[in-house]
């Protein structure tokens, strides 16, 4: 596998601050959701950015960033963060997660600032924060450094198929936050090049996948390290828009009497969204896009499909339709990767083919509609999916291929997050056994069960291949 050495981050002012996708015309809506807040003594949530008693620098920047009034999730997280709490937070996709941690955690630094540590060539961060993409890391990256810029912070990241020595070294000149994905973060501290004895934050954005079998063993590495700052001396935040309960149950043992945030239903999807099945079998699948593509004519279409093979051969067979199509999966270059999110993103390609790397997280502006071509094994996975689109109070459109012979499993899982979000359940998505999915009307819950619920050639490093 090649490796790619990136030039340096911009600094250019109006770039940090441009990549926000503007809120749509169903913002305040959000305003409407219920939130469940559980857990011992929740603080009130704010009201506004401007009473949140953040500092200037901090308030300049959220301003500067074009947000004008917290998402449900903002208010209620950046005073639980601020008065020292543990979280779980849980709200739909595209409803502002990032901001939730970035903006309090930027403000307690900059508040109660230590002195940044480095021995040896051994950088010790103040902030650990892990995601499970590269692209999303980096996108938390940029977050970050919008938040803090123009201040005395120092943010750096580490992910894989980039060479380990450049960002090795922007590490152990010293950073306060480090934005990294888990396997490259390992790397990192079996070379002595970090080590976690001055976090004062861990966060795990995308929590549940973070917990998931696969990437559990190296959660484990990080917060089970020898040098990791105990749970009762650090405060760790996680965040998703999915929480199967039991995950919350494994999530337990790395947090200090935390507190449970449910903006709306736990695992529901956006309602923004607007979504529409289609019945097909796998023979008709390639026309029913290239027919959906051609209806859709200059809209910007992310497709995914289930594996990375198919994933090239989708995106070569609408290249020779003369379609400009970019494809996003764990078997291409990082530079090729980044190119075809960047390319999408600009609008220089109307459509992306991608695995499930591009599922979660990523914040794209303008996103049309979203296809799946093959449904998702896990209904969690299609909420995901379907919340690249329909972002910040935007309207946006799903459509999937249902396929009677592979996706009958996820029958009454999707009938049932339909109904949840008010929308139609087509008839071959009717009483199809039981829902896995344990989201309801009034926000999820907590696997706590409280009862004071109150609703208010280059060195490339060891990473293991990506399996998306
Ligand atoms: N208070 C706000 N006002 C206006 N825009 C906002 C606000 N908060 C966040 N945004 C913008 O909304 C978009 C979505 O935010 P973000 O990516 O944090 O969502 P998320 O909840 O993490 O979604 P996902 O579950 O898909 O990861 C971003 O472009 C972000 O800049």
């Amino acid at each position: 596998m090649k490796v790619t050495v990136y030039p340096e981050p911009t600094n250019d002012e109006t770039e940090i601050f441009s990549s926000t996708i503007s809120s749509g015309i169903n913002f305040d809506k959000f305003d409407h959701i219920a939130v469940k807040v559980s857990g011992e003594n929740p603080p009130r949530p704010i009201e506004s950015f401007k009473t949140a008693n953040l500092r200037k620098y901090v308030l300049d920047n959220v301003l500067k960033a074009g947000y004008r009034k917290p998402t449900p999730i903002q208010k209620n997280a950046i005073p639980i963060i601020m008065s020292g709490r543990d979280l779980m937070g849980c709200a739909q996709t595209g409803s502002g997660k990032t901001a939730a941690f970035l903006v309090p955690i930027i403000n307690m630094l900059l508040q109660d600032p230590k002195d940044l540590i480095s021995e040896n060539g051994c950088a010790q961060p103040q902030v650990i924060i892990v995601s499970p993409t590269r692209e999303l890391t980096l996108q938390i990256f940029n977050e970050a450094r919008k938040f803090s810029y123009g201040s005395v912070l120092k943010v750096a990241v580490a992910y894989g198929g980039t060479a380990v020595r450049h960002q090795g070294d922007n590490i152990a000149r010293g950073c306060h936050i480090l934005v990294a994905t888990p396997g490259r973060l390992h790397d990192f501290v079996e070379r002595n090049r970090v080590s976690f004895g001055s976090v004062r934050f861990v966060v795990l954005d995308e929590a549940d996948r973070m917990l998931d079998m696969g990437f559990m063993p190296s959660i484990e590495k990080m917060m089970l390290h020898p040098t990791m700052v105990e749970t009762t001396k650090r405060q760790t935040l996680m965040f998703s828009a999915t929480f199967p309960e039991d995950i919350q149950h494994l999530a337990g043992r790395f947090l200090n009497n935390y507190l449970f945030v449910a903006v709306g239903i736990v695992g529901g999807a956006s309602t923004d969204v607007e979504q529409i099945f289609i019945e097909v079998t796998k023979y008709e699948k390639r026309n029913s896009l290239k027919q959906l593509i051609e209806e859709n004519d200059g809209k910007r279409i992310l497709v995914f499909v289930e594996t990375k093979r198919n994933a090239d051969f989708i995106a070569a067979m609408l290249s020779e339709q003369q379609l400009l199509t970019s494809s996003i999966h764990g078997d291409r270059m990082q530079r090729e990767r980044e190119e075809a999110l960047q390319n999408f993103k600009s609008g220089k390609h109307c459509i992306l083919v991608a695995t499930a790397v591009a599922a979660r997280g990523l914040d794209i502006k303008n996103v049309d509609i979203v296809v799946n071509y093959d449904l998702p094994k896990s209904i969690d996975e299609y909420v995901h999916r379907i919340g690249r689109t329909g972002r910040v109070g935007n309207r946006g459109k799903a459509v999937s291929f249902y396929d009677s012979d592979q996706d009958l499993a996820l029958v009454a899982d999707l009938s049932k997050i339909l109904r949840q979000a008010d929308q139609s359940v087509p008839d071959f998505l009717k009483g199809g056994g039981t829902a896995t999915f344990k989201g309801n009307k009034y926000g999820g819950s907590d696997v706590r069960n409280f009862n004071n619920a109150n609703t208010a050639v280059v060195d490339q490093g060891q990473e293991p291949e990506e399996e998306w």
